[in-house]
Parts: structure tokens; sequence; C-alpha cells
């Protein structure tokens, strides 16, 4: 699924009205019944309703939503803020068929107390807003906020741009925000978790000819397309099919990073799986791990040299390695025989941003899997997260890397400058180990000969995938790294 700039949307609103039977204010009707039929299925009549409309096309949907409501029985109070003038054409002919009366909140005038209500919906602003909300719409905002009641947001938390940080603004801090037909990119970005709370995309019939003809540098990971990308088993593969790996992984106080990425590699299913350890990781990952092989570094402690790479279909480096002076010549000597691709994590990556010198021998194509922190120390401080995914982007082109940037929507950047946002996981899985058993995942992947592309995409989902798994099962507090291996098979049990 692609996502849309505001002026992409705009222009597959006005496509599908030139081009299907349906008018502008048809539209809206659709738009508004879509926002009813979801509203029904989560709430009962019996929650006062306040709805708070501007008095653009956005205020014209709450305006049709309250009708809709109101003649289903609900409570609604609709109030429009600032109609000084008259509004768009959409939104002054919803106000004509209102058959509530409506409030107006003005500059000179109170703020309702949203206290009273068990529901607000906030109608305020949508794609069209073209400044940060000042006056009486802050105002409004910072009441509807603080009031504590829920808030249901239409397209988009009022106050918040759809393409561009936000940061320091006056938002909407939405419960669940409602949007139209593509995700915008604000909703995608960590700085904005609070005003987006949980959101959903609603189809409103967009002409789907026009969306597949535009070209966005930003997508969304689905199944559909993690189904695409599997290839299927058949029936007289053996191991040699599946690819070997090597993970160099671990350091003392450290071996259990190695322990998870191996049983991810091996729950994802890999044909063959060497681990590279420090010597006194041995008996723990023979006992912990016997499905896979395990050559031991001289060191006691730590990695100081090097396996030989010859034959790997894959190579993961990276969980628990530490920063030891002596690891960095396994971090070079790695990337120095490797002739492929390769998948790079946790303290490779912080040695990397400490050795620069090092970056020009990371083979093309390797998948770089920082969280926000070792990105930090890859390429400097961001403002907002909008410059931060700017900055992703470019360390893709410049480098010809995957760069895979962890944490809720997971964003996945190819050198072509394309974006993928992850669908899956959730915050149960901000817990230690987590990112140990997705390079396990996406090594394995790798290995069995998938492009590093849809390897990279093809982990990152399942692995929040079976991170959902684990939670359904379970809780979010509850979930642990290994929560997230046991769940892997019935993550890849969706795409047999
Ligand atoms: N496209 C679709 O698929 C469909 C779209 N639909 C809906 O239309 C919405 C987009 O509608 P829209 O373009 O009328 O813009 P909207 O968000 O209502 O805001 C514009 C108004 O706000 C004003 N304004 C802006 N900033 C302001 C500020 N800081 N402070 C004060 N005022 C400010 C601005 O005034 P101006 O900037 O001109 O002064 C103007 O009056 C979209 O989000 C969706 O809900 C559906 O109905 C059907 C399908
Ligand atoms: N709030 C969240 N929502 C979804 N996924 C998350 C969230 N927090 C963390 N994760 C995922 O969990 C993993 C954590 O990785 P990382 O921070 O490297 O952990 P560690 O270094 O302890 O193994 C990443 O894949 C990340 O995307
Ligand atoms: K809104």
């Amino acid at each position: 699924m692609k996502v849309f700039t505001a002026e992409q949307i705009r222009e597959a609103d006005a496509h599908t009205i030139r081009n299907e039977p349906v008018t502008s204010i048809g539209l809206m009707e659709r738009a508004a019944r879509a926002i009813f039929q979801w509203m029904v299925n989560c709430y009962d009549p019996s929650k006062r309703i306040a709805v708070v409309c501007g008095t653009g096309n956005n205020g014209g949907d709450g305006l049709a939503v309250s009708r809709m409501l109101h003649e289903h029985g609900y409570r609604v109070d609709v109030y429009v803020i600032n109609r000084k003038t008259t509004g768009s054409d959409d939104f002054e002919t919803n106000l004509n068929r209102l058959p509530v009366p409506w409030k107006q909140i003005s500059e000179s005038g109170e703020i309702p107390s949203f206290e009273q209500y068990g529901l607000i919906i906030d109608a305020i602003f949508g794609t069209g807003l073209s400044r940060a909300a000042e006056g009486i719409y802050a105002e409004s905002i910072r009441a509807m906020n603080d009031s504590s009641v829920e808030i249901l947001a239409i397209d988009l938390p009022s106050g918040l741009f759809p393409d561009a940080s936000s940061a320091g603004m006056k938002v909407v801090h939405a419960t669940v925000t409602l949007t139209f037909q593509l995700p915008k990119l604000a909703l995608l970005m960590p700085e904005n978790g609070r005003c987006t709370g949980e959101w959903e995309v609603l189809d409103i019939g967009l002409d789907q000819d026009f969306i597949s003809s535009q070209h966005s540098p930003f997508s969304l990971i689905t199944a559909g397309l993690v189904d695409q990308l599997i290839p299927a088993r058949s029936k007289f593969d053996h191991k040699g099919n599946y690819g070997h790996g090597i993970i160099i992984a671990g350091s003392h106080g450290k071996i259990g990073a190695a322990v998870l990425a191996a049983r991810a590699a091996l729950r994802s299913g890999i044909g063959l799986l060497t681990m590279y350890i420090p010597r006194d990781g041995y008996p723990i990952l023979q006992s912990a791990v016997p499905e896979a092989m395990v050559i031991t570094d001289e060191n006691e402690h730590y990695l100081s040299g090097i396996p030989d790479l010859e034959g790997a279909s894959a190579v993961g480096i990276g969980p628990g390695i530490g920063r030891q002076a002596e690891t960095v010549y396994t971090l070079e000597e790695a990337l120095r025989n490797s002739n492929k691709p390769m998948v790079l994590d946790a303290d490779a990556l912080n040695l990397l941003a400490e050795h620069p010198h090092l970056k020009d021998l990371v083979p093309e194509n390797s998948i770089l899997t920082p969280h926000p922190g070792e990105f930090r120390r890859l390429v400097g401080e961001w403002n907002n997260d909008f410059e931060r995914l700017d900055k992703q982007r470019s360390l893709s082109r410049e480098r010809k890397w995957i760069v895979v940037l962890k944490g809720s929507h997971t964003s996945v950047s190819f050198p072509d400058g394309q974006v993928f946002f992850n669908t899956t996981g959730n915050p149960g899985m901000a817990t230690a180990g987590c990112g140990d058993v997705l390079t396990g995942v996406i090594t394995s992947i790798l290995a069995q000969g998938i492009k590093p592309t849809a390897a990279a995409l093809c982990g990152v989902y399942i692995h929040g995938y079976a991170g959902d798994l684990a939670r359904e099962a379970g809780s979010e507090a509850g979930l642990i790294a290994g929560d997230v291996v046991r769940y892997l098979p019935h993550a890849f049990a969706a795409f047999e």
C-alpha cells in the first residue's frame, strides 16, 4: 500500500470526481458513511458525543457524520469553530442538511466543557491544514486534550501537517485516527505517536487505476507484499537448498544475544547455521541451540579473529559482540572477506561509527539494522523525524545500503530512494534481545537465496508479526525476546 502526500490525495479525489459517477458532495457522503459505520461497530448510542468542526471539508465530514449518528439515535452536540464567513461548498451543504442545532465556538465566546461527553469527534482540520493552529483553534484543541475524553480524529488529528513535521505545534491528541483511503506520512512518525493514537485506513473508493499510476517513494509493508516475496518450499528440497548462514555474535555476558539470533535463524527456515562466538560461550550455545554448528574464537571472552566465510550464503554480524579493540579486527576481516551483502547489527554498527573508514568495506546492498541510538551514531543528530527520514534515505542512496531503522513502524530504505514502513510489531517488543532476533530472522532469509531487499522486508514484517502473536497469547508487559522466537513458526504459517 502506497503512502501519498496531501497533494496526491487531493489529485486522487479530483480524478475520482472527474472520472466516476460521483460528485464532490457524494464523495464526502461516502467518507462520512465509512466513519459512521466504523463507529457503529465500536460505540453504542449511550455515549454522548461532541463533534467539533472547522469550516473546510474536514468540518463537512464532521457534519455529515453528525447527521448519520443523530439519525441512528446517537446524542450529538455539534460545534463549529469560527464560522465568520461561509465555509467550503460541501461544508455549507452539510450544514444545511444538519437535522440538529449547532453551536459556534468563537474568539469572544466560551469553550464548551468537553468533560461532559463520552466521546469527541475531531473534524477541525484534515489534510488542508495550511499553518499552525493558533487562537481559538489552539484553545479548543487544548480543551479537547485536557478533557481526557476519548477523541476520534477524522482523517488526521487536527493541527498535524500530513507531510511535514508539526513539532512544537498545538495538535489534537487522538485516541484513534480514521484516515481516508491511504495512510499519510505523519501517521508513521514516532514524534506524532501521541497525537495519532491507533490509526486505521478507511476505503472510500478513490480511483484505484489513478492510485496505481502515481509514484510515491513511500509504502507500507503488508501481508500481501510479503506473500509475494516469500518462495514456497518444494517436495524434493533438501537442506542444501536453504542456504548456510554464519552469524558472528556474542561476548562475555552477552552470549544470550548469540543464542537468540541462532534460534531465530533456525526458526526462519535456514538449511544450515554456523555460529562464530568467543570460547566461553561454547557450552552454552551447544546446549541451548543443538541445531546450530559452533566455531569458537581463540579468545575466551570476546571476538578477535574471523571464521572462514567461504561457502556461507549469508553472514550476519553484531549481536552482543561488544566494542573491544580486537573485535574491530573481526569486523574488518568479515567485511573484507565477504563478497556478498551482509547483515550488520548492534555493536557492528557502533564500531562502524567509531571507525568510519570501515564503511567503505561494507558490501553494496548489505542490510544494516540500527535502532535510533545506533542510527544517530552513524549519521549525527536530527531535529525532527522527517529530517531523520531524509538522513536515512541519503545514507541508503550514498552508500547503497539497505537501512532498517527499527522502532514502531520500522522504516526500510533502499538505495533507489524507496522507503517501506512496517505495519506489524508492538510496544511489548521494546525489550532486550528483540533486535538480536531480527538479525537472526533476516540473516536466515538472506541465506536462503532471497534478494536483500525482499529479505529485509519479509524479515521485518514476520518478526513484528511473531511479536504480535506473542502479545495475543500473553501481554505486552510480559513479552520477552524468546517469545518472539517461539511465535516465528506461527508467523511463517500465514505464508505457507
Ligand atoms: N481528499 C479526499 O479524498 C477526501 C477528503 N475529504 C475531507 O476533506 C479534508 C480536506 O479538506 P480541505 O481541503 O477543505 O481542508 P481542511 O482540512 O478541512 O482545512 C481547510 C480549512 O481550514 C482552514 N485552515 C487551515 N489551516 C488553518 C489554521 N491553522 N487556522 C485556521 N484555519 C485554517 C482553511 O482556511 P484557509 O487556510 O483558507 O484560511 C480551510 O478553511 C480531508 O482531510 C478529509 O477530511 C472527504 O470529505 C472526502 C474525500
Ligand atoms: N513500540 C514498538 N513497536 C513495534 N516494534 C517495536 C517497538 N519497540 C521495539 N520494537 C522492535 O523490537 C526490536 C528492538 O530492537 P533493539 O532495540 O535493537 O533491541 P536489542 O538491541 O535489545 O535486541 C526492533 O525490531 C523494533 O522494531
Ligand atoms: K481532523
